[in-house]
């Protein structure tokens, strides 16, 4: 693993298996709240990571009792009160803030590796809108939810109420839970938000095992393949089935030219297990 990682202080980076890291919120003391560093760590780790070829997939998670608790209510400012520009000067400066912390979490959506968030206890806030941004979610039983930021007194800015819908089929589920800012257990979100989570175990422990032995099958893949097949859905996610399939098309035009293909379909077609695939 590259040493620019160990450079993280409130962002852990573990290689859990060979391709698999294992990326950590380690802030347990304030329930991993989200202050600045903390924030724009996130955006530094996946940039670095979508560009470590000794990573292929990573399974994201919370230190100690919960997930995340949000955005740091103690420690952001997100307004300069030293600031004596007049309100339209004082907008383009919050414009910024928030573009930037959006980027941040948008860096996991574009990450070229699969990302899959394990989620347990509290999801609040900040952290629903990094759900979301993750390609797969699975939770515990006990994991508490909530689009909280109609309780503080805002519109969600940083992801949940725009990547929500995309996941999420319900749309009178995804109205009730961001209006009201209630509360809501992975399991409701499993009978309504069908989809938000792929599955719900009973503890950590099994959790941690099913998504470690998920990432290290998709480790074992092709990584030609996989870092296709995510880029690929996510821009179907945005454009037209006819976009999306030039969008294919243009894309393997070169990406078919890789010995990938080669050793993968030859495993494949004489039923043998995935080789080993050059770094990526
Ligand atoms: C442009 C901006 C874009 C972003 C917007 C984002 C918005 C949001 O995220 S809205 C959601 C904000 N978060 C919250 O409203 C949650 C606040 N915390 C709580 O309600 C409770 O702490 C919680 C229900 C999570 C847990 O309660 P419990 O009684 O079990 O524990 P506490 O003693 O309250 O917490 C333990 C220590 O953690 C600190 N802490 C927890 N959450 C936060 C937080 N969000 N911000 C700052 N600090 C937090 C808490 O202060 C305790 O610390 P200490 O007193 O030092 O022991």
């Amino acid at each position: 693993m590259q040493k620019q990682y160990d450079s993280l202080k409130l962002i852990k980076v573990e290689n859990v298996g060979e391709f698999v890291y294992k990326v950590s919120l380690n802030r347990p003391s304030k329930f991993n709240a989200l202050n600045m560093e903390i924030w724009k760590e996130i955006g530094d780790c996946f940039q670095w990571i979508d560009e470590d070829p000794d990573c292929r997939v990573v399974i994201l998670q919370g230190e100690g009792k919960h997930f995340c608790s949000g955005l740091d209510l103690g420690g952001i400012s997100l307004f300069n009160e030293n600031d004596t520009n007049d309100s339209a000067r004082k907008g383009r400066n919050i414009l910024k803030t928030i573009k930037f912390m959006q980027k941040q979490f948008t860096y996991i959506d574009e990450c070229s590796k699969p990302v899959i968030l394990a989620m347990h206890g509290y999801c609040l806030g900040a952290a629903l809108d990094i759900a979301t941004a993750c390609d797969v979610r699975v939770a515990t039983k006990d994991a508490i939810l909530s689009v909280k930021e109609v309780d503080i007194g805002m519109a969600a800015d940083v992801g949940t109420l725009n990547r929500l819908p995309k996941i999420v089929g319900n749309h009178s589920w995804i109205k009730d839970i961001c209006l009201t800012a209630r509360h809501f257990s992975a399991g409701e979100a499993l009978q309504f938000g069908i989809f938000l989570f792929l599955r719900v175990f009973d503890t950590r422990e099994e959790m941690i095992n099913e998504v470690t032995k998920m990432a290290k099958l998709i480790a074992s893949k092709s990584p030609v393949g996989v870092q296709g097949t995510k880029n690929v859905l996510n821009y179907a996610r945005e454009n037209t089935i006819e976009n999306s399939l030039n969008y294919v098309a243009t894309w393997n035009m070169s990406q078919l030219f890789t010995d990938d293909l080669v050793k993968a379909s030859m495993a494949s077609f004489s039923k043998q297990p995935q080789p080993p695939f050059s770094k990526l």
